[in-house]
């Protein structure tokens, strides 16, 4: 198993470019579901995350073809001859449950695994299967797995979600695009990956309006043709490097990086005493002065604070002047970055979903463990202000979300390698 090993060595200097977005390129492609015609993604990551939902879409019957590296998808699903997603695949990646909405709207009927939970906490998919049965849709569960019919097609209909689920969006969202009639989704989430993925399904021909608010209307259409989509900045992976010059010094640019893709977190980092400059080519990162502020911060559905977020956020509050309160309110279990840090000499109180982070001054490299993707950066970045070397155990975690990190690290002066254990 390889690790990741930094040394904290002062500040740092360059451009990164950040990549298209995971979180929106795996609900992307399980949208290839819904046409016989090709859909091709442009600016995918290259990432493992992205090798399993094409190894699920294969397993579906699909054809997916990694091009420039990686960097294009072309996938295809004239011939979807399996509708069952296996336990297998779907344990390994909580957003393989988005192929449930696109196959139920296509075929009529599908059998996906329920994810399980997960490090973070559990994955439970009741919003998603509430919207699908208010659309027609029976659905039962039977040996783990959610078998779902729409006998005579899904019908449009008008439904709340109790909560702004972003898979539940996105399941929905899809499954409208083919369903007889209005579906019209309220409470609907309104994250940018939901935006793209709904840019991509117009044109592919469907009929939606109200993305990026909380009432999404979708007009069902008889079938969907193929497109050509760029993938969205990843405003994680971008807000994950733009805590690198804050935590460490130094001034970065991030190359395609927009302040409103993260407008919540980069009024924390001001407060924090970060600056964040829109420039021609994306974000310009630097501290202000030589001390970093304690700021408290609360995960909340977009447009708040991402949970996707708090770990790396946390690591710089670990070295900022006074005290920090994080309230992590989208998962449950989402603090195990917490013990690695103190582990660092970070000084981190957590009682259930709250964080009392007292900043020290200075960490000190460790052998660490990285628990969950967040977490691993976090982790990383925390090395990069530590005194000595900080040793990254697990980093198959990071490789879930993170292109080339070592190289992107490398590219602003960080010393950082990997190494095989
Ligand atoms: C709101 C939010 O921040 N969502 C994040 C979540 O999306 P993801 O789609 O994985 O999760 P949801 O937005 O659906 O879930 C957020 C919350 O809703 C609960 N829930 C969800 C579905 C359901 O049917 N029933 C239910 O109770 C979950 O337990 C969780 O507490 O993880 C992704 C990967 O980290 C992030 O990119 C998303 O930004
Ligand atoms: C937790 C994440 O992903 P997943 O929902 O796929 O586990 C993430 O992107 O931070």
């Amino acid at each position: 198993m390889d690790s990741i090993v930094v040394k904290g060595n002062g500040p740092l200097k360059g451009q990164i470019p950040i990549a298209g977005a995971k979180n929106a390129c795996l609900t992307l492609m399980p949208a290839t579901l819904l046409s016989e015609e090709p859909l091709t993604l442009t600016n995918a990551p290259r990432l493992s995350d992205i090798k399993t939902m094409s190894a699920l879409l294969e397993s579906l019957g699909a054809e997916v073809s990694s091009l420039q590296d990686g960097k294009v998808l072309a996938l295809s699903s004239h011939n979807i001859d399996n509708h069952v997603a296996d336990y297998e695949i779907v344990r390994k990646m909580r957003a393989s449950n988005l192929v449930l909405g696109p196959m139920l709207a296509r075929l009529g009927h599908a059998i996906v695994s329920l994810p399980g939970g997960c490090a973070i906490g559990a994955r439970p998919m009741d919003l998603h299967i509430a919207a699908l049965e208010a659309m027609g849709a029976e659905i039962e569960l039977k040996e783990g797995y959610l078998h779902a019919i729409a006998r005579g097609g899904l019908k449009g209909a008008v439904h709340e979600l109790r909560f702004a689920s972003v898979g539940a969006t996105e399941n929905t969202v899809m499954a409208a695009t083919l369903a007889k009639g209005t579906t019209v989704l309220k409470n609907a989430a309104r994250e940018p990956e939901i935006v793209d993925l709904v840019h991509c399904l117009r044109k592919m021909g469907a009929q939606i309006e109200g993305e990026g608010t909380s009432t999404i209307t979708i007009q069902g259409v008889d079938r969907l043709n193929g497109a050509t989509h760029p993938v969205v900045t990843d405003r994680i992976e971008l807000g994950s490097y733009m805590l690198a010059p804050a935590i460490a010094g130094g001034e970065v640019e991030l190359l395609g990086g927009r302040i409103n893709l993260l407008a919540a977190f980069c009024e924390k980092l001001d407060a924090a005493g970060v600056s964040v400059t829109e420039t021609e080519k994306g974000l310009v990162v630097a501290r202000k002065g030589d001390l970093i502020h304690s700021v408290d911060v609360v995960t909340e559905v977009y447009p708040g604070f991402p949970t996707d977020l708090q770990a790396q956020m946390m690591a710089l509050m670990c070295t900022a002047d006074g005290t920090s309160v994080l309230e992590e309110k989208i998962f449950e279990n989402r603090f195990m970055h917490a013990p690695e840090l103190i582990r660092m000499g970070a000084n981190i109180d957590v009682q259930g979903g709250v964080a009392t982070v007292k900043g020290v001054k200075r960490l000190k490299g460790a052998r660490v463990m990285a628990t969950d993707l967040r977490a691993s950066v976090s982790l990383i970045l925390a090395g990069l202000a530590a005194e000595g070397e900080t040793v990254v155990s697990r980093v198959y975690h990071v490789d879930r979300g993170y292109e080339h990190v070592v190289a992107k690290f490398a590219g602003m002066g960080a010393q950082i390698e990997r190494v095989k254990e």
